[in-house]
C-alpha cells in the first residue's frame, strides 16, 4: 500500500511538474511574440553562497508584489529552519552532555566516527590550506567521558533535561514537515534538508495566484503538519528561547562545537515573534531562510532599461549539484532536477552547449558568480577536507576558463562580508585555515582585499579572453546596499550585452 501511494505521489509530482514547465513555456512564447528581448543571467557559486538570496533581492526590487504574494508560503520553511536548528542543538547536547539525557552507554564510545584529516589542498596553486581539525568530544570537559565526579556544569542537567523533553516533539516533526514541503514537486526532504525547484511556492500556499487548479488543490491539502508545528511552537516558545539562551548551548556555539546554519541564530532570537498565531514572514525572514536549491530554477522579471522592456531570466543553479555540463543545457531548456551524481565537470564540451547555443533560448548573457568570503574557516559538507574558499576558487576557475561561456559578461560578488567582519572581530584568524595568508593583519580591509586579489588573479590566469570582470563586495541580507548593487550590475550587464551585439 505504501508503494502504491508513493507511486501515486510521484505521478502527481510529474504531472504538476510538467504543467509548470508548460506554463513557463507558454509565458515565454507570449513574451517572444510581444517582441521582448530576453536577457539570461546565470547565478553560479558553491552551495550556500547566496544565489537564491540574490534572486530574492532581484524579486524584491523588480517584482515586490510577487514576493508579497509568496510571503505566506515561506512560513513553513521558516519553521523548518527552526526545527533543524533545534535538532542540531539537541544532537550536540546529547553528545557533549550525555548524563543530562541518558545513562552512559555501556561501551562509552561517542556516536560518530571522526573524519581523518588530509593535507591535500585540491586547488593547490593559489593558497595553502590548513586541513580541518577532526571533531573530537570535548577532552577538557569531564562530561564528555563518564566521570562520576560532580562538576559545576552538572547543575545544568535537570534544566537541560526538562527543556529537551519540551522541544523533542517539535524536533520529531521535522521529517513530517519536510515531507509536507516535499510533497508533489520538491524532490526529497528529511534530515538532510528540503530541496526546492521552481513552482514550489504553489504547493504550500493555497491562495497563491498560480493558475493551475491542480496545484491549488494539492497545496490546500498540504498544511496539516505546518499548522501542528505552528501550534507546538506557540506552546513551547519560552522553552525554545530558554534552551537557545542556555549557557550550555551558547558556549557550544561560541566554541564552534555546535555549528548551526548561519540563519539559525536570527530565527531563534526572533522565536517569540515567529510563534505568534498570525505570523507571516517579513522580508528579513524571507532573506534569512535557508532552503537548498536542487537543479536549476528559472525566475523571470520584466525590466525597463533605456526606454525598452527586457525580459530577464534568472537561472538559479543549485550549488550542491554543480550543473555545468550536459545537464545544464537540458536544465536551462527544461528546468529538470539534476541528480547529485552529476557533479561538477572540469570542462564543458562543445556538444553540451550546442543545444543551448542554437536553441531560441540561447547562451547566457551574463554570469553572476557568488563567493562567500566569510567561509575561510569552513569546509565542504560533502568533502570535509576541502576548504570552502578553495572550492569557490576552483569553481570560479572552471567557469572563467570555459571557452563556451566566454561571451557571457562576468560579475563576481564576494558575498557575506557582514559575516566576514564578525568572524574577524571575534578573532578567528585567517592564517589558521589558509597558511599562505601568513602574517598579514587579520583585518577586514586586508583580508577582503587578499581574497579579491586572488579571484582577479584566477580570472587573469584562466580566462582566455580576459574579459572585464565586475567585482562587488556584498552583504546580501542588507536590502538597501544590495539593491544599489543590483541596479549597478544590471546596467553593466546591459552595456556589455549591447556592445556584444554591436549596439554600443
Ligand atoms: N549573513 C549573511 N547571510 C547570507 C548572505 N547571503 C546569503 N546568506 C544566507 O546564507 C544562506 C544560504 O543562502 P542561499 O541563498 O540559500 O544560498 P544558495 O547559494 O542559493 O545555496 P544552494 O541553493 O545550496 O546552492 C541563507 O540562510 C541566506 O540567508 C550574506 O551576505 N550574509
Ligand atoms: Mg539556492
Amino acid at each position: 500500500m505504501g508503494s502504491k501511494s508513493k507511486s501515486h505521489t510521484n505521478a502527481d509530482a510529474a504531472r504538476i511538474s510538467n504543467a509548470i514547465d508548460e506554463e513557463l513555456k507558454q509565458e515565454r512564447e507570449l513574451r517572444r511574440r510581444r517582441g521582448q528581448k530576453e536577457i539570461k543571467v546565470m547565478l553560479l557559486g558553491q552551495a550556500e553562497s547566496g544565489k537564491s538570496t540574490l534572486q530574492k533581492q532581484f524579486q524584491l526590487y523588480y517584482s515586490a508584489q510577487s514576493l508579497d504574494r509568496e510571503r505566506p508560503s515561506w512560513r513553513p520553511i521558516v519553521y523548518f529552519n527552526i526545527l533543524k536548528a533545534l535538532r542540531m542543538i539537541l544532537d550536540e547536547l546529547d553528545f557533549q552532555y550525555p548524563q543530562a539525557v541518558q545513562p552512559p552507554s555501556p561501551t562509552g564510545s561517542p556516536p560518530y566516527s571522526p573524519i581523518p584529516p588530509s593535507t591535500a589542498s585540491s586547488a593547490g596553486n593559489v593558497f595553502s590550506f590548513t586541513p580541518p581539525p577532526s571533531k573530537l568530544p570535548s577532552q577538557s570537559s569531564s562530561f564528555s567521558g563518564h566521570s562520576s565526579m560532580p562538576t559545576p556544569e552538572s547543575s545544568w542537567f535537570p534544566e537541560l533535561a526538562y527543556l529537551r523533553n519540551k522541544v523533542l516533539p517539535l524536533v520529531a516533526s521535522e521529517e513530517a514537515l519536510a515531507s509536507e514541503l516535499s510533497g508533489g514537486i520538491t524532490v526529497t526532504g528529511g534530515r538532510k534538508g528540503v530541496y526546492v525547484r521552481s513552482g514550489w511556492q504553489a504547493l504550500v500556499t493555497p491562495n497563491r495566484a498560480w493558475p493551475l487548479t491542480e496545484i491549488l488543490a494539492t497545496s490546500a491539502r498540504q498544511t496539516a503538519v505546518t499548522n501542528i508545528v505552528a501550534k507546538t511552537l506557540g506552546a513551547n516558545q519560552n522553552e525554545i528561547f530558554r534552551l537557545w539562551q542556555h549557557p550550555a548551548v551558547q558556549s557550544l556555539v561560541r566554541t564552534n562545537k555546535l555549528r548551526l546554519e548561519e540563519s539559525a541564530s536570527f530565527f531563534l532570537d526572533e522565536i517569540h515573534r515567529i510563534s505568534e498565531p498570525d505570523y507571516t514572514p517579513s522580508t528579513d525572514d524571507v532573506l534569512h531562510v535557508r532552503l537548498q536549491t536542487l537543479g536549476v530554477t528559472e525566475h523571470s522579471f520584466d525590466i525597463m532599461m533605456g526606454g525598452r522592456q527586457f525580459n530577464w531570466l534568472l537561472y538559479d543553479v543549485g550549488g550542491a549539484v554543480r550543473v555545468l555540463s550536459k545537464p545544464l543545457s537540458r536544465a536551462l531548456a527544461h528546468h529538470q532536477n539534476i541528480p547529485r551524481e552529476d557533479r561538477q565537470v572540469d570542462t564543458l564540451r562543445d556538444d553540451d552547449f550546442h543545444t543551448v547555443n542554437t536553441s531560441p533560448s540561447g547562451m547566457p548573457t551574463a554570469i553572476i558568480f557568488l563567493a562567500p568570503i566569510s567561509a575561510y574557516d569552513q569546509y565542504l559538507e560533502e568533502d570535509p577536507r576541502t576548504n570552502r574558499i578553495d572550492d569557490s576558487l576552483q569553481l570560479f576557475s572552471t567557469i572563467v576558463s570555459n571557452k563556451l561561456m566566454v561571451k557571457a559578461a562576468l560579475v563576481l560578488m564576494l558575498n557575506k562580508t557582514d559575516l566576514l567582519r564578525q568572524k574577524l572581530a571575534a578573532g578567528i584568524k585567517v592564517r589558521k585555515y589558509i597558511s599562505s595568508y601568513g602574517d598579514r593583519p587579520n583585518t577586514y580591509d586586508e583580508v577582503s582585499e587578499y581574497f579579491r586579489a586572488h579571484f582577479i588573479q584566477t580570472q587573469k590566469r584562466k580566462d582566455p579572453t580576459r574579459r572585464s570582470l565586475y567585482v562587488h563586495f556584498t552583504s546580501m541580507l542588507d536590502v538597501k546596499a544590495t539593491q544599489a548593487i543590483i541596479v549597478n550590475v544590471g546596467e553593466a550587464i546591459m552595456r556589455s550585452h549591447l556592445s556584444s551585439i554591436g549596439l554600443a
